[in-house]
């Protein structure tokens, strides 16, 4: 028999269903590997107890013929999303100790589906990052490692855990969440699938918010197929969340497969950046390359706005964060550090609780808010967003998704880019956009560098298309 660790989510679903093994023992399988793999630190907290009595109820209802769609699933979940009873920290230590009294929407909704919490997965601290190197419980590491070089690498962040989980086959799927790319470029430097919904596709309530109106759920999974599956059980609206739309959800699963002949494929023509690898343009041509062999029409597309995207989204990003993260002081739960007053308490509390790169965004996002500095830096990122908005809904005007990578480099050394902030935020440069005017997009893994580290391509489709997001990707797999 295969090893179970190694199986797809589909092929997992359809062995549990044919009782070719139970829930226990599939459970049991990725346990032993996330023990296994522990030095990848792509955990914060492992729920075995709770896995396995999960997983004997899969069981019992697999048995009985009343298994419902992710039923027996062992999954992670970034530490960002509430699970009550279960510690979520979102990687800041301002959060230690603290055990949500409820559950978020997205993850009620895989467990009301059958699947199993194997653990909650490490993270930049409160999402801020593109690394995992700034979570409080130290860096995650990439299960891969570049040919002929001994250094560990980065699995990307934020969902850095959930990605490095996936990849080292110590979860089956994962959740992460995606504000900037967090979902998106740690599943390509990690050689997996990452899905970005629609904004307002799924709810995020119960959801730790960085930045409001950018922040979205996505699955981390091995396959697109997989992927799909994933969002099938998380998408549609929440009375809980009023972002979340009330639109039809159809069978995304039903997408995976279909051919993309006939389709129309944009590639922006501005995103071909000065200076981009070789080996990631060489990579970006071969997926054109495939889709074309496919029968679909790929045509040179303008988005002229994006080149403006990282300031903005950092401007708002920032701005977003800094009035977020003001709930967290010390007063009702998380870390509480005494002073002698109540501010003093607070400002303790603040300043012990919250890691460098989360101090610099609240600074950055208070100043950009602040009288005076208001027009010149926040309304002017809201009035770029819209025209960036704009370039989209013209060129989706002719026509179905776009292609293009979805980072400039692959996974780079733990370590690196640490002190130079800056450097690490133009990372970003290709996953932002899409948050930006709140579209689907997803990372396939559709190659090699040049030191043999996964690469990712990304497709980008219309509002509430994920269903073409997803025949594309397969498309390049
Ligand atoms: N949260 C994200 O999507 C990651 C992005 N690099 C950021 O730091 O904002």
């Amino acid at each position: 028999m295969t090893t179970l660790t190694d199986l797809t989510l589909a092929e997992a679903r359809a062995g549990l269903r044919k009782a070719d093994f139970t829930a226990v023992e599939l459970t049991q399988a990725f346990l032993d590997r996330m023990a296994q793999t522990r030095d990848l630190n792509a955990f914060i907290t492992e729920t075995p107890e709770r896995a396995l009595a999960d997983a004997a109820g899969s069981d019992q209802k697999l048995r009985a013929g009343t298994a419902r769609p992710l039923e027996g699933l062992p999954l992670a979940v970034k530490d960002n999303y509430c699970t009550e009873g279960v510690p979520t920290t979102a990687g800041s230590h301002i959060l230690n100790n603290f055990v949500p009294c409820y559950e978020s929407t997205v993850t009620r909704k895989v467990w009301d589906a059958g699947a199993v919490l194997l653990g909650k997965t490490n993270m930049d601290e409160f999402a801020m990052g593109s690394s995992t190197m700034t979570s409080h419980f130290g860096p995650t590491r990439n299960p891969l490692k570049a040919q002929n070089d001994p250094r560990h690498r980065v699995p990307g962040g934020s969902s850095g855990g959930s990605a490095s989980a996936v990849a080292a086959r110590s979860a089956l799927a994962a959740l992460g969440s995606d504000t900037g790319g967090s979902v998106r470029q740690p599943a390509s430097f990690c050689g997996v699938v990452g899905l970005k919904p629609t904004y307002g596709r799924c709810s995020r309530w119960g959801l730790i918010a960085y930045a409001s109106s950018l922040d979205q759920a996505g699955p981390i999974a091995r396959t697109v197929r997989d992927a799909a599956i994933l969002l099938n059980a998380i998408a549609g609206p929440d009375e809980k969340d009023s972002t979340s739309v009330n639109q039809s959800v159809p069978d995304f699963e039903l997408f995976a497969g279909q051919p993309v002949k006939g389709m129309r494929i944009g590639i922006p023509k501005e995103y071909r950046l000065d200076g981009l690898r070789d080996d990631v343009v060489a990579l970006w041509e071969h997926g054109a390359a495939m889709l074309r062999d496919q029968g679909a029409d790929v045509v040179e597309v303008s988005l002229p706005m994006s080149r403006y995207a990282l300031p903005a989204y950092y401007i708002i990003a920032m701005a977003e964060a800094s009035s977020n993260l003001s709930r967290f002081d010390g007063v009702r739960y998380g870390l509480r550090v005494d002073g002698d007053s109540l501010a003093e308490m607070i400002e303790n509390t603040r300043a012990e609780g919250f890691g460098e790169e989360v101090k610099r965004r609240i600074l950055l996002g208070t100043f950009t808010l602040s009288a005076g500095y208001y027009d010149a830096y926040y309304r002017k990122a809201q009035q770029v967003r819209m025209l960036i908005k704009r370039d989209f809904d013209t060129v989706f005007g002719s026509v179905d998704a776009l292609l293009y990578p979805t980072s400039p480099i692959p996974a780079f050394p733990v370590g690196e880019l640490m002190d130079d902030p800056v450097a690490m935020y133009l990372i970003d440069v290709y996953t932002i956009t899409v948050n930006l005017a709140g579209l689907p997009a997803m990372s396939v893994p559709a190659g090699t560098s040049a030191e043999g580290l996964p690469l990712g391509l990304q497709v980008v489709g219309k509002p509430f298309e994920e269903g073409t997001v997803i025949r594309v990707g397969e498309a390049l797999v």
